[in-house]
């Protein structure tokens, strides 16, 4: 196992150059922790499987270095990284059976049977696989073809990481729940360093320690799937983690800790210094953090436009002024006509210039 660090990574595709717009990746500086379960969200196109190539060699990246334990690996191939990578699509042999399958890298590196055995059956039992263990793969299910997959980059003990880009695409969604618990086992069973690339926020926070989100081939965060949810660093991860994602409203600072949202009146916790008065200022609330009170009493008014009931709580759609919100109330919360009145919790209220969190003071 090894720490990956990334220093001062750029990749364009089309060369060097001066515009920044032609670089997939702007500059990346990122260090992975040995044994450490990573995940790299983002939306289609933002740079992921770019930066997993550059990690496993495929790619050489226009400018900065890639770091194994310190050890510079940036001009060598991907060969010589000793890193397993498992993708979307099964990549196995379809005519020899599961034990072959998983027995082949160890065998190719020319392990005993003695070693190689135990070993394949370790994993197959814990892959669920140990009663198909001389059936051929290609009498198999997709599902159980990825599992093979699965298993063959995480045969070797010695891999300096292990790297998943979107493993879970072609499984079924009732076993997906089951294989992302069994990765999370096989981590905490073997402390390999993994990196998991997808673009489904589920699977990150549930499967990673660490999240690491890209937008527009830039990290806009690197933090704990909570700090993801309390603390978006950029409006992008607010809006991106959750569902419904995080509202963002436009706001004006009056002074030191109130806000004007819509026209209204919001007082904050905190207090924040003089900003640029040309700046983007917005509000940043999750829905979770809102709640709906009967019009006058106290609150913001407002007006409910939809209300989606989804089993355990409701989502309502609000207007507040011309801008629209959603609001995540209980079961039980009563709505009578369109009038409401928006509570704001303003202890998870969150304040961005220009996209980027800023701290306040407290108070
Ligand atoms: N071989 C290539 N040549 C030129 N441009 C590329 C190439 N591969 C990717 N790109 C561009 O680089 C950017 C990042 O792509 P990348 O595939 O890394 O994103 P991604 O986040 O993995 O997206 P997805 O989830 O759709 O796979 C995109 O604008 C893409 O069009």
């Amino acid at each position: 196992m090894a720490s990956i660090t990334l220093k001062d990574i750029a990749h364009s595709y089309t060369g060097e150059s001066e515009n920044p717009d032609d670089f997939a990746l702007k500059k990346l500086n990122l260090t992975w922790r040995d044994g450490g379960a990573y995940a790299l969200l983002g939306p289609s196109g933002c740079g992921k499987t770019t930066l997993l190539n550059i990690i496993s060699g495929l790619l050489t990246p226009t400018r900065g270095q890639v770091l194994f334990n310190d050890k510079d690996v940036t001009g060598l191939p991907t060969q010589e990284r000793n890193i397993a990578q498992i993708f979307q699509f099964p990549v196995i042999y379809d005519t020899m059976t599961v034990f072959e399958n998983l027995a082949f890298p160890l065998k190719n590196r020319g392990r005993k049977k003695t070693e190689i055995e135990p070993r394949v059956i370790e994993l197959a039992t814990m892959l669920g696989l140990e009663n198909e263990l001389h059936t051929k793969a290609q009498h198999l299910t997709a599902d159980a073809k990825q599992k093979i997959s699965l298993g063959r980059g995480l045969i070797r003990k010695s891999v300096n990481a292990i790297l998943f880009d979107e493993p879970l695409t072609v499984i079924d969604p009732q076993l997906k729940w089951e294989l992302r618990s069994q990765l999370k086992f096989l981590h905490k069973q073997f402390a390999f360093t993994m990196i998991y690339v997808t673009h489904d926020q589920t699977e990150a926070l549930t499967f990673a320690d660490e999240v690491i989100v890209m937008y527009e081939g830039e990290i806009v965060q690197v933090g704990t799937p909570e700090a993801l949810f309390e603390r978006p660093e950029h409006t992008f991860v607010g809006y991106f983690i959750g569902s419904p994602g995080m509202n963002i409203l436009p706001c004006k600072l009056q002074e030191k800790n109130n806000i004007q949202v819509e026209g209204q009146t919001i007082t904050l916790d905190k207090k924040y210094a003089r900003i640029d008065p040309t700046a983007k200022i917005e509000l940043g609330i999750r829905p979770e953090y809102l709640d709906l009170a009967p019009p006058g009493k106290g609150g913001l008014p407002a007006r409910i436009l939809r209300v989606d009931d989804i089993g355990r709580h409701k989502i309502v759609r609000v207007a507040l002024g011309s801008r629209e919100l959603n609001v995540v109330v209980s079961e039980l919360t009563g709505m009578t006509g369109d009038e409401t009145s928006l509570l704001v919790d303003t202890s998870h209220a969150n304040l961005y210039i220009n996209d980027h969190l800023i701290s306040g003071e407290e108070l």
